[in-house]
C-alpha cells in the first residue's frame, strides 16, 4: 500500500526546490530588465523564448512531458515579462504619451454635439452632464457627431455605447477606433418612457399612440390593456412628442422621455410604461483633446491582436497579473482583415495607477497595436 503522506512530502520537497529557482531565475531576470533599460532592447524577445522552449523540450525524457514543460515554461516567461515591464515603468521607461490631468472637465462655454433631435434620450444625457444652459447642437449621425468634435465644431459629442437591455452599440465602438477623440465622461440615463399628451387628454378617448417602434416594443404590456390604440411608429421618441404637439389633437398620445414632454409642453398621462424597469443607456461624453480627470477610475483601451492560439488570453493576462478589475469586453471585426479582431476593454482604475500601467505597458508590448481611448 502506497503512502499518501510520504509522496506528498516528497512533492512538498521538490516544490520547495522549485519556488527557490523559481526565485532565483526571476532575480536574474529582474538584471535582464537593467540591461534592457540602458541599452533600449525591447523586453519581448520571441525568437530567444522559441529558442529556449525547443531546448526544454529537448530535456524531458518522458515524451507525455514535452507539452505541459513547454506550457510551464511559456508561463514563466510570460511572468518574468511581466515582472520586467514593472520594473521598467517603475524607472519611468513609460510608452505613454502625456496628457492634461484636470480637476474637473470644462463646462462653461462648452459648445455641444448629439445626435438625433431634442427631447430624445442624447439630449437628456447632455443635459444631464452639461447643465440646461448648454450651448449645444444636433446632428443626423453619430459619425457626423464625432466628426463635428475632430473639426473643432465642437468641443464634445454625446454618444450612447450601450445600453442594459440590449447590449453595445457597435457602431458607436467603431466610431471611437475610427477617430482619435479621446473619451473624457460617462453618463448613465435611465430611460423612463412616459406617455404623453395635450393637457387635458382624456384616455378613453384616445385612439393613437405614436412613438420610435422601440419605444412600443419596450412598453408592449402598458399597450397590452389599451388594445384598441392604433400604434405608429416614428423615427425616434421626440419626433412623436413632437408631432402631438404640432397635431393638436387629442386623441393622439405619444411615449418618449419627460424631456421631450417637457420641452412640447405636454402633459405626462402615465409614468413608468416600460416592461424593464431598470432600463438604462450609458452614454459617452468624446472630445479632441486628451484631457483626463485626476480622479478618473475607469480606463478604457482598444487593442488588436496577432491571430495565432492564446493571443487574447496572454494579452488579457497582463490585466489578471497586476489585479485589475475588467468591467466590459467588446470585440468588433477589423475591416479589411476577415475574422479578425479588435477588442476594447474597460479596467477599473486610473491611468496613474501603477497596476493599470503595468498592465497598459504589457499589452502594448505584446500586441500588435493599442490605443488609450479614456480615463474618465
Ligand atoms: C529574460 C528575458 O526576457 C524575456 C523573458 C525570457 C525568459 O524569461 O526566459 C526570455 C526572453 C524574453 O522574451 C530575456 O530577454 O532573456
Amino acid at each position: 500500500m502506497l503512502d499518501l503522506g510520504e509522496i506528498r512530502k516528497n512533492i512538498d520537497g521538490i516544490d520547495r526546490q522549485l519556488v527557490s529557482l523559481f526565485e532565483e531565475r526571476m532575480r536574474l531576470t529582474s538584471q535582464v530588465a537593467e540591461y534592457k533599460i540602458e541599452t533600449g532592447k525591447k523586453v519581448l524577445d520571441p525568437e530567444r523564448e522559441r529558442q529556449k522552449l525547443e531546448a526544454i523540450k529537448s530535456l524531458v525524457e518522458k515524451e507525455d512531458n514535452k507539452h505541459p514543460i513547454a506550457d510551464l515554461f511559456s508561463q514563466i516567461m510570460a511572468n518574468s515579462r511581466k515582472g520586467q515591464y514593472m520594473l521598467l515603468e517603475k524607472m519611468g521607461q513609460t510608452l505613454r504619451e502625456p496628457y492634461e490631468a484636470v480637476d474637473e472637465i470644462k463646462k462653461e462655454g462648452a459648445k455641444v454635439v448629439y445626435q438625433g433631435v431634442a427631447g430624445a434620450y442624447a439630449y437628456a444625457a447632455m443635459l444631464d452632464y452639461f447643465g440646461e444652459d448648454v450651448d449645444n447642437f444636433n446632428v443626423p449621425t453619430w459619425k457626423d457627431a464625432m466628426e463635428a468634435v475632430k473639426e473643432g465644431k465642437a468641443d464634445y459629442a454625446v454618444l450612447p455605447i450601450e445600453n442594459s437591455t440590449t447590449g453595445s452599440i457597435t457602431a458607436v465602438y467603431d466610431l471611437l477606433q475610427e477617430y482619435n477623440n479621446y473619451i473624457v465622461a460617462e453618463v448613465y440615463v435611465k430611460v423612463e418612457h412616459v406617455l404623453m399628451g395635450l393637457k387635458g387628454t382624456d384616455l378613453s378617448k384616445v385612439t393613437t399612440v405614436y412613438s420610435h417602434a422601440q419605444g412600443l416594443t419596450q412598453c408592449e404590456s402598458f399597450l397590452e390593456s389599451h388594445k384598441d390604440w392604433q400604434q405608429i411608429s416614428q423615427p425616434n421618441t421626440a419626433v412623436a412628442a413632437k408631432k402631438i404637439f404640432e397635431d393638436k389633437d387629442n386623441s393622439h398620445v405619444a411615449i418618449a422621455s419627460k424631456e421631450a414632454a417637457k420641452l412640447y409642453g405636454l402633459e405626462i398621462l402615465k409614468t413608468d410604461i416600460a416592461d424593464e424597469a431598470n432600463n438604462t443607456t450609458r452614454f459617452v461624453i468624446v472630445s479632441k483633446t486628451r484631457t483626463f480627470v485626476k480622479n478618473a477610475k475607469k480606463t478604457s483601451i482598444v487593442f488588436e491582436c496577432v491571430n495565432e492560439p492564446g493571443s487574447l488570453y496572454n494579452l488579457l493576462s497582463h490585466i489578471i497579473y497586476n489585479g485589475l478589475n475588467m468591467t466590459k469586453i467588446e470585440s468588433r471585426p477589423i475591416e479589411g482583415r476577415q475574422w479578425e479582431f479588435r477588442f476594447f476593454v474597460d479596467i477599473e482604475g486610473n491611468i496613474n495607477d501603477q497596476r493599470v500601467m503595468n498592465a497598459l505597458r504589457g499589452i502594448e508590448e505584446e500586441s500588435r497595436s493599442i490605443r488609450l481611448l479614456g480615463n474618465y
